[in-house]
């Protein structure tokens, strides 16, 4: 168990200076909080996922990101255009597997984008574990199960697809299937908050963008900035209803020095 040895704040630094645009496909519950976190945070949004152009944009983003979370069968070619656009154009590109475990629709489609290889899959650890043939106590989009349950699933993961796989709870877990990071903090008012996941997928192709060579870092920070930026909203929220604002104003606050200095990532 060791501190990592690289900067998160110099990787917060490098996506705040690039303000990478991210072509988020996300579900519709999502689509507002995920734009303004990646806003508060120094990226640049843009929610483009109609079939006839998402590949054609997908060259000229740094990265793609695709959330199921409100699948529908009209969506479907938008998602496949992209990514198949993403891996043509060497961009990294981001995979949220929203509840597929509950429908078969959803399993066949979480299956053809699988086969087009994502740079990353973020879920949470029913998802994951479900994703690795593991029972889990998920429920539609929300996890029953701790992301530290999920952490044999997401090394199967990464080695079977040779992806980086970050599962997220209490405490989150990210591995490439040799290297693995915990990172710590949060709060326990996130899972209260529809979509701060769908948000923090984004925001993983948001440092994945600026940093494409080094997706395991990159993911990690992006996690990081989520758990630092949670704890300081969590300390003034007094509900879910005013965490939200604090948290986007506690996202785009913090300067690179504190991040590195409050961030709690071990290296396993
Ligand atoms: N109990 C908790 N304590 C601290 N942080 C948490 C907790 N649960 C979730 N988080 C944080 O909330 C963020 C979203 O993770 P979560 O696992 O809830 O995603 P999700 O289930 O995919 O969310 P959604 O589907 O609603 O978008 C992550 O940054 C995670 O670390
Ligand atoms: C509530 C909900 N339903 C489909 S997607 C979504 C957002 C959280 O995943
Ligand atoms: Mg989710």
């Amino acid at each position: 168990m060791t501190n990592p040895s690289f900067s998160c704040g110099r990787l917060l630094a490098a996506m705040r200076q690039a303000n990478p645009l991210v072509q988020c496909i996300t579900n519709d519950v999502a689509m507002n909080i995920a734009a303004n976190v990646l806003l508060a945070a120094g990226a640049s949004p843009a929610m483009v996922s109609a079939e006839e152009e998402a590949g054609e944009f997908a060259r000229i983003a740094g990265a793609v990101t695709i959330n199921i979370g409100t699948l529908w069968s009209g969506g479907v070619a938008g998602m496949l255009a992209a990514a198949n656009a993403a891996n043509g154009a060497g961009k990294p590109w981001v995979l949220d597997p929203v509840a597929h475990y509950a429908t078969g629709f959803r399993r066949r489609v979480v299956g053809e984008l699988m086969a087009l290889e994502p740079t990353i899959l973020r879920g949470n650890a029913s998802e994951i574990m479900a994703m690795a043939g593991e029972a889990t106590r998920g429920q539609g989009v929300d996890s029953g199960d701790s992301a530290m349950a999920a952490q044999n699933a997401a090394l199967t993961l990464a080695r079977r697809y040779g992806c980086i796989v970050a599962v997220t709870g209490d405490v989150d877990f990210v591995t490439d299937g040799s290297r693995s990071a915990t990172i710590e903090g949060g709060s326990p008012l996130m899972p209260k908050v529809t979509a701060l996941g769908c948000a923090l997928t984004c925001l993983v192709g948001a440092f994945a963008a600026s940093t494409p060579d080094q997706p395991f870092e990159a993911t990690i920070a992006a996690l990081a900035l989520f758990a630092v930026s949670g704890q300081d909203a969590d300390g003034h929220a007094r509900g879910p209803g005013s965490f939200q604002p604090l948290f986007l104003d506690a996202l785009s606050a913090l300067g690179s020095d504190r991040f590195d200095a409050e961030a709690r990532i071990t290296m396993r």
